[in-house]
């Protein structure tokens, strides 16, 4: 019985870097974290510790940190594509690169009522993330967002479900629906406004959320996903990861009182997890636009 080498990739993960800009008074700063992951012939590496043709991991880091200074960094599909370019057009025995980044934002310190030039607070919610994939099939861009924590006190109902001996669940037209969204869209080009479709994408997501009677999640999920296909020619492709934040009323009437929608038990696991890809039909092949390396996006 032959036994072979499957699918494989390396590279460093989670560089973290910080690029800041001082050139004026005013400085500016962005935050990441970077995963390189190499794809190509490296069979000799696994199969005979060859190391011929293996870029080492750290070399790929220090190239991160040194586009940084070079290219410097604007939107992060931007500086992963400039990454993944490099990497499959110079290093001659690589084919496929895959670079994943997550963006940390930080807004000004406002100080005496004036903003700050160098210092800033972390700015919440989410986290920006950009996975560029680059090979023979072509370049492939996945712009995202996660951990955007969104919470809605009322226009959420679940009812009319299937039940069986287990179900305990009552039936609810008015409950609180909370999620950390994760979301991700994929490209058909790379001439984009990276950053103003980013905020646009987010836009129509939490207008989504907030402005629908949800039914269920997976309702709103389906809308958020529709909503940004019909707005973005540009993008092919919408998927949701979105765990259900159960917030239960706290049963009060052991003390006397009643709790219309007031005190919840905001529990933190387990959580429903409702996950969907919104797709526009017909659209160009993903190629390996979804194929991971560390996850970050
Ligand atoms: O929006 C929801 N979808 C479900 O599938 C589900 N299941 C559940 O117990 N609560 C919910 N809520």
């Amino acid at each position: 019985m032959a036994i072979i080498l499957g699918d494989n990739q390396y590279g460093k993960a989670e560089s973290r870097l910080v690029r800041i800009y001082r050139d004026s008074p005013r400085h500016e700063i962005r935050d990441l974290n970077v995963t390189t992951a190499l794809r190509g012939p490296f069979e000799p590496a696994y199969l005979a510790g060859d190391q011929s043709n293996v870029l080492p991991t750290d070399t790929q880091k220090n190239t991160a940190y040194a586009f940084a200074k070079s290219k410097g960094v604007e939107a992060i599909e931007t500086f992963g594509l400039e990454l993944a370019r490099h990497f499959v057009g110079d290093v001659s025995p690589v084919t496929g690169a895959r670079i994943e980044i997550e963006e940390y934002a930080w807004e000004r310190a406002v100080v005496n009522g004036a903003e700050h030039d160098h210092t800033w607070l972390r700015k919440g919610p989410e986290i920006r993330t950009a996975a560029i994939t680059v090979d023979a099939s072509g370049e492939h861009v996945v712009g995202g967002l996660k951990e955007l924590v969104i919470l809605k006190s009322t226009g959420s109902e679940f009812a009319g479900f299937l039940k069986d001996e287990y179900t305990t669940l009552g039936e609810t037209n008015d409950r609180v629906m909370a999620t950390a969204l994760k979301a991700q869209w994929r490209f058909t080009s790379t001439a984009v406004d990276w950053d103003a479709v980013y905020a646009d994408v987010k836009r129509i997501m939490v207008r989504e959320f907030a402005t629908l009677q949800s039914l269920a999640l997976q309702q709103t999920l389906w809308h958020m996903g529709k909503a940004v296909l019909e707005a973005h020619d540009e993008i092919a492709e919408v998927r949701l990861a979105a765990p259900n934040k159960h917030h239960f009323a706290y049963d009060l009437s052991p003390y006397g009182m009643d709790n219309p929608n007031e005190v919840f038990w905001a529990a933190d696991r387990p959580y429903g997890l409702i996950e969907a890809q919104i797709l526009r039909e017909g659209a160009a092949p993903a190629g390996d636009a979804w194929r991971v390396s560390a996850g970050l996006a």
